[in-house]
Protein backbone atom coordinates (compact mmCIF):
# COMPACT_ATOMS: atom_id res chain seq x y z
CA UNK A 1 0.00 0.00 0.00
CA UNK A 2 1.38 3.20 -1.33
CA UNK A 3 1.50 5.62 1.51
CA UNK A 4 1.89 9.81 1.43
CA UNK A 5 2.22 13.09 3.50
CA UNK A 6 -0.53 14.83 4.22
CA UNK A 7 0.35 18.50 4.58
CA UNK A 8 -1.95 21.35 5.19
CA UNK A 9 -1.00 25.16 4.15
CA UNK A 10 -3.21 27.33 5.82
CA UNK A 11 -2.27 30.55 4.18
CA UNK A 12 -4.24 34.49 4.75
CA UNK A 13 -6.35 34.08 1.44
CA UNK A 14 -6.95 30.10 1.49
CA UNK A 15 -6.48 26.73 2.50
CA UNK A 16 -4.77 23.54 0.50
CA UNK A 17 -4.52 20.26 1.36
CA UNK A 18 -1.72 18.66 -0.47
CA UNK A 19 -1.13 14.95 -0.86
CA UNK A 20 2.80 14.43 -1.74
CA UNK A 21 4.76 11.34 -2.12
CA UNK A 22 7.93 9.95 -1.40
CA UNK A 23 9.63 11.57 -4.18
CA UNK A 24 8.21 14.84 -2.52
CA UNK A 25 6.13 15.56 -5.96
CA UNK A 26 2.46 16.69 -5.37
CA UNK A 27 -0.23 13.91 -5.69
CA UNK A 28 -3.31 16.38 -5.59
CA UNK A 29 -3.82 19.57 -4.37
CA UNK A 30 -7.41 20.63 -2.77
CA UNK A 31 -7.83 24.30 -2.31
CA UNK A 32 -10.79 26.62 -0.53
CA UNK A 33 -10.61 30.75 -0.15
CA UNK A 34 -12.30 32.05 2.84
CA UNK A 35 -13.65 34.91 3.64
CA UNK A 36 -11.56 38.63 4.38
CA UNK A 37 -13.38 41.00 6.84
CA UNK A 38 -11.74 44.65 7.09
CA UNK A 39 -14.10 46.12 9.85
CA UNK A 40 -12.25 49.42 9.63
CA UNK A 41 -9.70 51.22 7.67
CA UNK A 42 -6.37 49.23 8.00
CA UNK A 43 -8.30 46.13 10.18
CA UNK A 44 -7.71 42.53 8.48
CA UNK A 45 -9.81 39.63 10.44
CA UNK A 46 -10.54 35.90 9.70
CA UNK A 47 -13.59 33.96 11.10
CA UNK A 48 -11.23 31.18 12.70
CA UNK A 49 -14.29 28.75 12.83
CA UNK A 50 -14.79 29.22 9.03
CA UNK A 51 -10.88 28.35 8.95
CA UNK A 52 -11.10 25.24 10.26
CA UNK A 53 -14.39 24.50 8.10
CA UNK A 54 -12.04 25.35 5.26
CA UNK A 55 -9.23 23.18 6.06
CA UNK A 56 -11.98 19.99 7.12
CA UNK A 57 -13.17 20.33 3.27
CA UNK A 58 -9.90 20.61 1.36
CA UNK A 59 -8.91 17.49 4.08
CA UNK A 60 -12.33 15.93 2.53
CA UNK A 61 -11.79 16.83 -0.94
CA UNK A 62 -8.06 15.81 -1.64
CA UNK A 63 -9.02 12.45 -0.15
CA UNK A 64 -11.71 11.65 -1.97
CA UNK A 65 -10.16 13.44 -5.16
CA UNK A 66 -7.18 11.53 -4.82
CA UNK A 67 -8.59 8.37 -4.07
CA UNK A 68 -6.11 8.13 -1.40
CA UNK A 69 -7.34 5.94 1.97
CA UNK A 70 -6.48 7.75 5.05
CA UNK A 71 -4.65 4.58 6.23
CA UNK A 72 -2.42 5.43 3.11
CA UNK A 73 -1.17 8.82 4.97
CA UNK A 74 1.33 8.08 7.35
CA UNK A 75 1.40 12.24 8.42
CA UNK A 76 0.43 15.47 8.46
CA UNK A 77 2.10 18.61 8.29
CA UNK A 78 0.84 21.59 9.07
CA UNK A 79 2.06 24.82 8.01
CA UNK A 80 0.07 28.54 8.36
CA UNK A 81 -0.16 32.26 8.24
CA UNK A 82 2.12 33.51 11.00
CA UNK A 83 1.27 35.60 13.69
CA UNK A 84 -2.69 35.51 13.20
CA UNK A 85 -4.08 35.41 16.79
CA UNK A 86 -6.76 33.32 17.79
CA UNK A 87 -8.07 33.54 21.40
CA UNK A 88 -10.44 30.68 22.60
CA UNK A 89 -12.92 29.13 25.69
CA UNK A 90 -11.00 26.00 27.02
CA UNK A 91 -14.15 25.09 27.50
CA UNK A 92 -16.37 25.43 24.67
CA UNK A 93 -13.71 25.49 21.61
CA UNK A 94 -15.43 28.80 21.03
CA UNK A 95 -13.30 31.79 19.70
CA UNK A 96 -13.83 34.68 21.70
CA UNK A 97 -13.65 37.06 19.01
CA UNK A 98 -12.61 37.13 15.18
CA UNK A 99 -8.87 36.03 14.58
CA UNK A 100 -6.99 39.16 13.64
CA UNK A 101 -4.65 38.81 11.03
CA UNK A 102 -1.09 39.67 10.98
CA UNK A 103 -1.45 42.14 8.12
CA UNK A 104 -4.02 43.98 10.50
CA UNK A 105 -3.47 47.65 12.46
CA UNK A 106 -5.61 47.41 14.77
CA UNK A 107 -2.80 47.89 17.40
CA UNK A 108 -0.71 50.48 15.62
CA UNK A 109 -2.01 52.68 18.92
CA UNK A 110 -0.51 50.11 21.75
CA UNK A 111 2.35 49.50 19.54
CA UNK A 112 3.32 53.29 19.89
CA UNK A 113 2.60 53.75 23.58
CA UNK A 114 5.28 50.78 24.24
CA UNK A 115 7.55 52.28 21.79
CA UNK A 116 7.16 55.94 23.82
CA UNK A 117 8.23 53.84 26.89
CA UNK A 118 11.01 52.61 25.29
CA UNK A 119 10.82 49.00 25.04
CA UNK A 120 11.63 48.52 21.49
CA UNK A 121 15.26 47.29 22.82
CA UNK A 122 13.96 45.16 25.22
CA UNK A 123 11.37 43.37 22.62
CA UNK A 124 14.56 43.41 19.91
CA UNK A 125 16.87 41.86 22.33
CA UNK A 126 14.43 39.06 23.72
CA UNK A 127 12.31 38.65 20.32
CA UNK A 128 14.67 39.22 17.28
CA UNK A 129 11.66 41.49 15.95
CA UNK A 130 10.56 44.83 16.84
CA UNK A 131 7.16 46.09 18.33
CA UNK A 132 4.66 46.31 15.86
CA UNK A 133 1.19 45.49 15.07
CA UNK A 134 2.30 42.86 12.85
CA UNK A 135 3.29 40.41 15.50
CA UNK A 136 1.05 38.47 18.16
CA UNK A 137 1.58 39.75 21.25
CA UNK A 138 0.22 43.11 20.89
CA UNK A 139 -2.98 41.43 19.00
CA UNK A 140 -4.24 39.58 22.39
CA UNK A 141 -3.87 42.30 24.49
CA UNK A 142 -5.97 43.84 21.79
CA UNK A 143 -8.70 40.95 22.41
CA UNK A 144 -8.58 40.47 26.39
CA UNK A 145 -8.91 44.75 26.10
CA UNK A 146 -11.50 44.13 23.95
CA UNK A 147 -13.68 41.64 24.18
CA UNK A 148 -16.10 42.06 27.40
CA UNK A 149 -15.20 39.58 30.03
CA UNK A 150 -12.13 38.40 28.13
CA UNK A 151 -9.20 39.21 30.46
CA UNK A 152 -11.27 38.09 33.50
CA UNK A 153 -11.27 34.48 31.83
CA UNK A 154 -7.59 34.38 30.44
CA UNK A 155 -6.48 35.54 34.02
CA UNK A 156 -8.82 32.33 35.77
CA UNK A 157 -7.21 30.22 32.99
CA UNK A 158 -10.16 29.72 30.72
CA UNK A 159 -8.91 31.00 27.40
CA UNK A 160 -6.19 29.57 25.35
CA UNK A 161 -4.04 31.77 22.55
CA UNK A 162 -2.67 30.00 19.43
CA UNK A 163 -1.93 31.00 15.71
CA UNK A 164 -3.19 29.09 13.40
CA UNK A 165 -0.85 25.97 13.84
CA UNK A 166 -1.93 25.68 17.57
CA UNK A 167 -5.62 26.22 16.64
CA UNK A 168 -5.37 23.73 13.66
CA UNK A 169 -3.64 21.02 16.46
CA UNK A 170 -6.48 21.52 18.85
CA UNK A 171 -8.86 21.05 16.75
CA UNK A 172 -7.88 18.39 15.13
CA UNK A 173 -6.48 16.60 18.01
CA UNK A 174 -9.84 17.12 19.36
CA UNK A 175 -8.86 19.65 22.05
CA UNK A 176 -6.04 16.71 22.87
CA UNK A 177 -2.99 19.11 22.50
CA UNK A 178 -2.35 23.24 22.67
CA UNK A 179 1.51 23.21 20.78
CA UNK A 180 3.14 25.19 18.83
CA UNK A 181 6.54 24.99 17.56
CA UNK A 182 9.67 27.27 17.47
CA UNK A 183 9.08 28.80 14.12
CA UNK A 184 5.66 30.38 15.21
CA UNK A 185 6.99 31.33 18.72
CA UNK A 186 9.36 32.75 17.70
CA UNK A 187 6.76 35.49 15.48
CA UNK A 188 4.31 36.44 18.84
CA UNK A 189 6.69 38.92 20.38
CA UNK A 190 6.12 37.00 23.89
CA UNK A 191 8.89 34.38 22.67
CA UNK A 192 12.78 34.71 23.73
CA UNK A 193 14.45 33.39 21.09
CA UNK A 194 17.65 32.82 22.41
CA UNK A 195 16.20 31.02 25.86
CA UNK A 196 13.43 29.36 24.09
CA UNK A 197 10.97 29.77 26.84
CA UNK A 198 7.95 32.51 27.20
CA UNK A 199 9.64 35.36 28.37
CA UNK A 200 8.11 36.22 31.79
CA UNK A 201 8.78 40.13 31.74
CA UNK A 202 7.52 40.74 28.04
CA UNK A 203 4.39 38.83 28.66
CA UNK A 204 3.85 41.61 31.90
CA UNK A 205 4.18 44.14 29.69
CA UNK A 206 2.25 42.96 27.36
CA UNK A 207 -0.53 42.11 30.33
CA UNK A 208 -1.12 38.16 28.99
CA UNK A 209 -1.29 35.46 31.02
CA UNK A 210 1.17 32.63 30.46
CA UNK A 211 -1.73 29.94 31.28
CA UNK A 212 -3.26 30.88 27.71
CA UNK A 213 0.12 30.19 25.77
CA UNK A 214 0.90 26.94 24.00
CA UNK A 215 3.44 24.82 24.62
CA UNK A 216 6.78 24.97 21.95
CA UNK A 217 8.11 21.72 20.73
CA UNK A 218 10.17 21.18 17.91
CA UNK A 219 8.92 21.88 13.93
CA UNK A 220 9.22 17.76 13.69
CA UNK A 221 7.79 15.96 15.88
CA UNK A 222 4.53 14.01 16.81
CA UNK A 223 2.22 16.50 18.72
CA UNK A 224 -0.71 14.03 18.80
CA UNK A 225 -3.18 11.80 16.87
CA UNK A 226 -6.13 13.55 15.17
CA UNK A 227 -9.30 12.23 16.47
CA UNK A 228 -10.94 9.20 14.15
CA UNK A 229 -14.09 11.19 13.17
CA UNK A 230 -12.01 13.79 11.44
CA UNK A 231 -10.87 10.96 9.04
CA UNK A 232 -13.08 8.60 8.86
CA UNK A 233 -12.44 6.11 11.28
CA UNK A 234 -8.46 6.69 11.18
CA UNK A 235 -5.77 8.55 13.70
CA UNK A 236 -3.23 10.08 11.91
CA UNK A 237 0.47 11.35 13.64
CA UNK A 238 0.42 15.29 13.83
CA UNK A 239 4.32 15.69 12.75
CA UNK A 240 5.20 18.56 12.13
CA UNK A 241 4.69 22.54 12.10
CA UNK A 242 6.00 25.34 11.18
CA UNK A 243 4.91 29.35 10.00
CA UNK A 244 4.56 29.12 6.32
CA UNK A 245 7.73 31.40 5.19
CA UNK A 246 10.00 29.17 7.24
CA UNK A 247 7.85 25.99 5.81
CA UNK A 248 9.01 27.43 2.49
CA UNK A 249 12.92 27.87 3.68
CA UNK A 250 12.44 23.78 4.11
CA UNK A 251 10.84 23.04 1.30
CA UNK A 252 13.31 25.27 -0.77
CA UNK A 253 16.24 23.11 1.27
CA UNK A 254 17.84 25.74 1.83
CA UNK A 255 19.92 24.06 4.63
CA UNK A 256 23.42 25.78 4.32
CA UNK A 257 24.13 28.97 5.89
CA UNK A 258 23.74 32.11 3.46
CA UNK A 259 20.98 30.11 1.04
CA UNK A 260 17.77 32.46 1.00
CA UNK A 261 14.09 32.42 -0.61
CA UNK A 262 11.73 34.62 -1.59
CA UNK A 263 7.68 33.81 -1.20
CA UNK A 264 4.98 35.91 -3.66
CA UNK A 265 2.27 35.25 -1.64
CA UNK A 266 -0.30 37.92 0.18
CA UNK A 267 3.03 39.55 1.13
CA UNK A 268 6.35 38.34 0.18
CA UNK A 269 8.51 37.31 2.53
CA UNK A 270 12.38 36.70 1.61
CA UNK A 271 14.25 34.56 4.29
CA UNK A 272 18.29 33.65 4.65
CA UNK A 273 19.15 30.41 6.63
CA UNK A 274 21.74 32.07 9.24
CA UNK A 275 22.64 27.94 10.78
CA UNK A 276 22.93 27.69 14.41
CA UNK A 277 23.79 31.65 14.91
CA UNK A 278 21.45 34.50 15.41
CA UNK A 279 22.16 37.64 13.52
CA UNK A 280 21.16 40.95 15.05
CA UNK A 281 19.65 43.03 11.95
CA UNK A 282 21.00 46.94 11.84
CA UNK A 283 19.20 47.58 8.51
CA UNK A 284 15.10 46.68 9.48
CA UNK A 285 15.46 42.49 9.16
CA UNK A 286 13.78 40.41 11.89
CA UNK A 287 16.08 37.78 13.75
CA UNK A 288 13.70 34.76 13.55
CA UNK A 289 13.77 30.83 14.75
CA UNK A 290 13.66 29.01 11.10
CA UNK A 291 12.76 25.92 12.73
CA UNK A 292 13.73 23.46 15.60
CA UNK A 293 14.98 19.95 14.57
CA UNK A 294 17.14 17.13 15.42
CA UNK A 295 17.39 18.60 19.15
CA UNK A 296 18.49 22.22 18.06
CA UNK A 297 17.21 25.21 16.44
CA UNK A 298 18.25 27.01 13.66
CA UNK A 299 17.80 30.90 12.95
CA UNK A 300 16.69 32.84 9.96
CA UNK A 301 17.25 36.78 9.12
CA UNK A 302 13.74 37.78 7.49
CA UNK A 303 12.49 40.73 5.23
CA UNK A 304 8.46 41.04 5.46
CA UNK A 305 6.78 43.04 2.85
CA UNK A 306 3.26 43.18 4.05
CA UNK A 307 1.12 43.59 0.45
CA UNK A 308 2.61 41.26 -2.16
CA UNK A 309 0.25 39.16 -4.43
CA UNK A 310 -2.69 40.70 -2.83
CA UNK A 311 -1.84 44.41 -4.72
CA UNK A 312 -3.32 42.31 -7.53
CA UNK A 313 -6.45 41.30 -5.62
CA UNK A 314 -6.75 44.77 -5.03
CA UNK A 315 -6.51 45.41 -8.41
CA UNK A 316 -9.39 42.63 -9.25
CA UNK A 317 -11.63 42.95 -6.11
CA UNK A 318 -11.18 46.45 -5.67
CA UNK A 319 -10.70 48.20 -8.96
CA UNK A 320 -11.99 45.63 -10.82
CA UNK A 321 -8.94 45.96 -13.62
CA UNK A 322 -8.71 42.40 -13.87
CA UNK A 323 -10.45 39.56 -13.68
CA UNK A 324 -7.99 37.18 -12.54
CA UNK A 325 -4.77 37.65 -10.91
CA UNK A 326 -2.92 35.94 -13.18
CA UNK A 327 -4.51 38.10 -16.25
CA UNK A 328 -1.74 41.01 -14.93
CA UNK A 329 0.80 39.04 -17.06
CA UNK A 330 -0.52 39.81 -20.48
CA UNK A 331 -1.37 43.34 -19.53
CA UNK A 332 1.99 43.81 -18.50
CA UNK A 333 3.54 42.87 -21.22
CA UNK A 334 1.26 45.07 -23.83
CA UNK A 335 3.31 48.13 -22.91
CA UNK A 336 7.29 48.38 -22.99
CA UNK A 337 7.13 49.97 -19.60
CA UNK A 338 4.95 52.09 -16.88
CA UNK A 339 5.83 55.13 -18.39
CA UNK A 340 7.17 56.98 -15.32
CA UNK A 341 4.08 55.82 -13.27
CA UNK A 342 5.35 53.87 -9.23
CA UNK A 343 2.25 52.56 -7.20
CA UNK A 344 3.31 52.31 -3.69
CA UNK A 345 0.89 49.69 -2.11
CA UNK A 346 1.64 50.31 1.66
CA UNK A 347 -2.03 49.71 2.22
CA UNK A 348 -1.19 48.23 6.07
CA UNK A 349 2.05 50.74 6.45
CA UNK A 350 5.54 49.43 4.99
CA UNK A 351 7.20 46.53 6.52
CA UNK A 352 11.46 45.88 6.00
CA UNK A 353 13.29 48.58 5.60
CA UNK A 354 11.18 50.70 6.67
CA UNK A 355 8.60 49.70 9.34
CA UNK A 356 6.24 52.82 8.85
CA UNK A 357 2.72 51.95 9.95
CA UNK A 358 1.67 55.59 9.12
CA UNK A 359 2.27 55.18 5.25
CA UNK A 360 -0.67 54.43 3.22
CA UNK A 361 -0.52 53.40 -0.77
CA UNK A 362 0.34 55.86 -3.36
CA UNK A 363 0.33 56.24 -6.87
CA UNK A 364 2.95 58.40 -8.55
CA UNK A 365 3.85 59.96 -11.94
CA UNK A 366 0.74 59.79 -13.98
CA UNK A 367 -0.36 61.48 -17.46
CA UNK A 368 -3.09 61.80 -19.62
CA UNK A 369 -1.52 58.83 -21.77
CA UNK A 370 -1.59 56.19 -18.63
CA UNK A 371 -3.21 53.43 -19.00
CA UNK A 372 -4.87 49.95 -17.55
CA UNK A 373 -1.58 48.12 -18.91
CA UNK A 374 0.88 50.66 -16.99
CA UNK A 375 -1.25 50.45 -14.18
CA UNK A 376 -0.87 46.72 -13.76
CA UNK A 377 2.35 46.70 -14.88
CA UNK A 378 3.52 49.21 -12.14
CA UNK A 379 1.45 47.43 -9.44
CA UNK A 380 3.67 44.19 -10.24
CA UNK A 381 6.95 46.07 -10.43
CA UNK A 382 5.69 47.46 -7.02
CA UNK A 383 7.02 43.39 -5.59
CA UNK A 384 10.26 43.60 -7.28
CA UNK A 385 11.19 46.71 -5.92
CA UNK A 386 9.90 46.33 -2.18
CA UNK A 387 11.95 42.17 -2.89
CA UNK A 388 15.27 44.82 -4.08
CA UNK A 389 14.78 47.05 -0.74
CA UNK A 390 14.64 43.79 1.18
CA UNK A 391 17.86 42.36 -0.50
CA UNK A 392 19.45 45.15 -0.08
CA UNK A 393 19.50 44.89 3.37
CA UNK A 394 19.94 41.34 3.59
CA UNK A 395 23.27 41.51 1.89
CA UNK A 396 24.05 44.66 4.04
CA UNK A 397 23.24 42.13 7.32
CA UNK A 398 24.99 38.90 6.30
CA UNK A 399 27.70 40.42 4.24
CA UNK A 400 26.65 37.61 1.70
CA UNK A 401 26.63 38.55 -1.41
CA UNK A 402 23.53 35.78 -3.21
CA UNK A 403 24.42 34.28 -5.79
CA UNK A 404 20.99 33.29 -6.86
CA UNK A 405 17.58 33.42 -5.25
CA UNK A 406 15.15 30.72 -4.85
CA UNK A 407 11.62 32.07 -5.43
CA UNK A 408 8.31 30.12 -4.78
CA UNK A 409 4.06 30.84 -3.73
CA UNK A 410 1.65 32.14 -5.72
CA UNK A 411 2.95 34.63 -8.17
CA UNK A 412 5.78 33.39 -9.50
CA UNK A 413 3.68 31.57 -12.00
CA UNK A 414 3.72 35.61 -13.50
CA UNK A 415 6.91 35.07 -15.78
CA UNK A 416 6.66 38.92 -16.58
CA UNK A 417 7.17 39.59 -13.15
CA UNK A 418 10.38 36.85 -12.19
CA UNK A 419 12.22 38.19 -15.77
CA UNK A 420 11.66 41.90 -14.27
CA UNK A 421 12.66 40.92 -10.83
CA UNK A 422 15.91 39.45 -11.89
CA UNK A 423 16.67 42.22 -13.73
CA UNK A 424 15.83 44.34 -10.74
CA UNK A 425 17.78 42.45 -8.22
CA UNK A 426 20.88 41.49 -11.30
CA UNK A 427 20.75 38.24 -9.92
CA UNK A 428 19.18 34.87 -11.28
CA UNK A 429 15.76 33.90 -10.00
CA UNK A 430 15.41 30.30 -9.69
CA UNK A 431 11.58 28.62 -10.09
CA UNK A 432 11.47 24.78 -9.00
CA UNK A 433 9.63 22.44 -10.23
CA UNK A 434 7.37 21.89 -7.28
CA UNK A 435 6.21 25.20 -6.88
CA UNK A 436 4.32 24.35 -3.33
CA UNK A 437 7.46 25.29 -1.37
CA UNK A 438 5.63 25.93 1.99
CA UNK A 439 3.33 22.65 2.04
CA UNK A 440 6.44 20.93 0.66
CA UNK A 441 8.61 22.24 3.73
CA UNK A 442 5.58 20.90 6.05
CA UNK A 443 5.36 17.96 4.59
CA UNK A 444 9.09 17.14 5.01
CA UNK A 445 9.12 18.07 8.51
CA UNK A 446 6.22 15.93 9.42
CA UNK A 447 7.74 13.01 6.99
CA UNK A 448 11.05 13.27 9.27
CA UNK A 449 9.14 12.42 12.14
CA UNK A 450 7.49 9.19 11.31
CA UNK A 451 10.72 8.31 9.17
CA UNK A 452 8.81 8.57 6.01
CA UNK A 453 12.01 10.59 4.68
CA UNK A 454 15.47 9.76 6.39
CA UNK A 455 17.46 13.16 6.19
CA UNK A 456 17.66 16.36 4.65
CA UNK A 457 20.36 14.59 2.75
CA UNK A 458 17.66 12.63 0.70
CA UNK A 459 15.19 16.34 0.79
CA UNK A 460 18.15 18.35 -0.55
CA UNK A 461 18.69 15.86 -3.59
CA UNK A 462 14.32 16.44 -4.66
CA UNK A 463 14.78 19.77 -5.24
CA UNK A 464 14.98 20.59 -9.14
CA UNK A 465 14.53 23.28 -10.77
CA UNK A 466 11.38 24.41 -13.21
CA UNK A 467 12.92 27.66 -14.89
CA UNK A 468 15.96 30.14 -14.04
CA UNK A 469 15.43 34.17 -15.11
CA UNK A 470 18.54 35.91 -15.89
CA UNK A 471 19.31 39.22 -15.42
CA UNK A 472 19.39 41.36 -18.51
CA UNK A 473 18.74 44.90 -17.99
CA UNK A 474 21.42 47.38 -18.57
CA UNK A 475 22.85 48.85 -15.13
CA UNK A 476 21.99 52.24 -16.29
CA UNK A 477 18.21 51.39 -16.69
CA UNK A 478 18.29 49.44 -13.53
CA UNK A 479 19.60 51.92 -11.84
CA UNK A 480 17.10 54.80 -13.05
CA UNK A 481 14.22 52.58 -12.28
CA UNK A 482 14.80 52.21 -9.21
CA UNK A 483 16.32 55.28 -7.76
CA UNK A 484 12.02 56.37 -9.07
CA UNK A 485 11.08 53.81 -6.61
CA UNK A 486 12.82 55.58 -4.26
CA UNK A 487 11.59 58.67 -4.79
CA UNK A 488 7.87 57.29 -4.94
CA UNK A 489 8.37 55.53 -1.35
CA UNK A 490 9.75 58.79 0.10
CA UNK A 491 6.90 60.87 -1.34
CA UNK A 492 4.65 58.43 0.18
CA UNK A 493 5.83 58.58 3.83
CA UNK A 494 5.86 62.19 3.28
CA UNK A 495 2.31 62.34 2.74
CA UNK A 496 0.97 61.41 6.17
N1 LIG B 1 -0.17 34.93 -12.13
C1 LIG B 1 -0.15 35.73 -11.06
N2 LIG B 1 0.44 36.95 -11.12
C2 LIG B 1 0.52 37.74 -10.04
N3 LIG B 1 -0.01 37.42 -8.84
C3 LIG B 1 -0.63 36.24 -8.72
C4 LIG B 1 -0.74 35.34 -9.81
N4 LIG B 1 -1.40 34.23 -9.38
C5 LIG B 1 -1.68 34.45 -8.07
N5 LIG B 1 -1.23 35.66 -7.67
C6 LIG B 1 -1.33 36.25 -6.32
O1 LIG B 1 -0.75 35.32 -5.43
C7 LIG B 1 -1.46 35.31 -4.19
C8 LIG B 1 -1.80 33.90 -3.82
O2 LIG B 1 -0.63 33.22 -3.56
P1 LIG B 1 -0.55 32.17 -2.36
O3 LIG B 1 0.88 31.68 -2.33
O4 LIG B 1 -1.63 31.18 -2.54
O5 LIG B 1 -0.87 33.15 -1.15
P2 LIG B 1 -1.25 32.93 0.39
O6 LIG B 1 -0.47 31.73 0.86
O7 LIG B 1 -0.80 34.21 1.01
O8 LIG B 1 -2.73 32.76 0.52
C9 LIG B 1 -2.69 36.15 -4.38
O9 LIG B 1 -2.51 37.35 -3.64
C10 LIG B 1 -2.76 36.44 -5.87
O10 LIG B 1 -3.20 37.76 -6.15
O1 LIG C 1 -0.22 33.98 3.66
P1 LIG C 1 1.14 34.28 3.20
O2 LIG C 1 1.73 33.14 2.43
O3 LIG C 1 1.31 35.58 2.47
O4 LIG C 1 2.08 34.37 4.51
C1 LIG C 1 1.79 35.25 5.52
C2 LIG C 1 2.94 35.31 6.49
O5 LIG C 1 3.12 34.14 7.20
C3 LIG C 1 2.77 36.47 7.43
O6 LIG C 1 3.88 36.58 8.28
Amino acid sequence: MEKYILSLDQGTTSSRAILFDKAGKVVHVSQKEFTQHFPKPGWVEHNANEIWGSVLAVIAGVLSESNVKPEQIAGIGITNQRETTVVWDKETGIPVYNAIVWQSRQTSGNCDELKEKGYNDLFREKTGLLIDAYFSGTKVKWILDNVEGARQKAEEGKLLFGTIDTWLIWKLSGGRAHVTDYSNASRTLMFNIYDLKWDEELLEILGVPASMLPEVKPSSDVYANTVTHHFFGHEIPIAGAAGDQQAALFGQACFEEGMAKNTYGTGCFMLMNTGEKAVKSEHGLLTTLAWGLNGKVEYALEGSIFVAGSALQWLRDGLRMLKHASDSESYAENVDSTEGVYVVPAFVGLGTPYWDSDVRGAVFGLTRGTSKEHFVRATLESLAYQTRDVLSAMEADSGIELKTLRVDGGAVKNNFLMNFQSDILNVPVERPVVNETTALGAAYLAGLAVGYWADQQEIASQWAIDRKFEPKMTEEDRNQLYSGWKKAVNAAMAFK
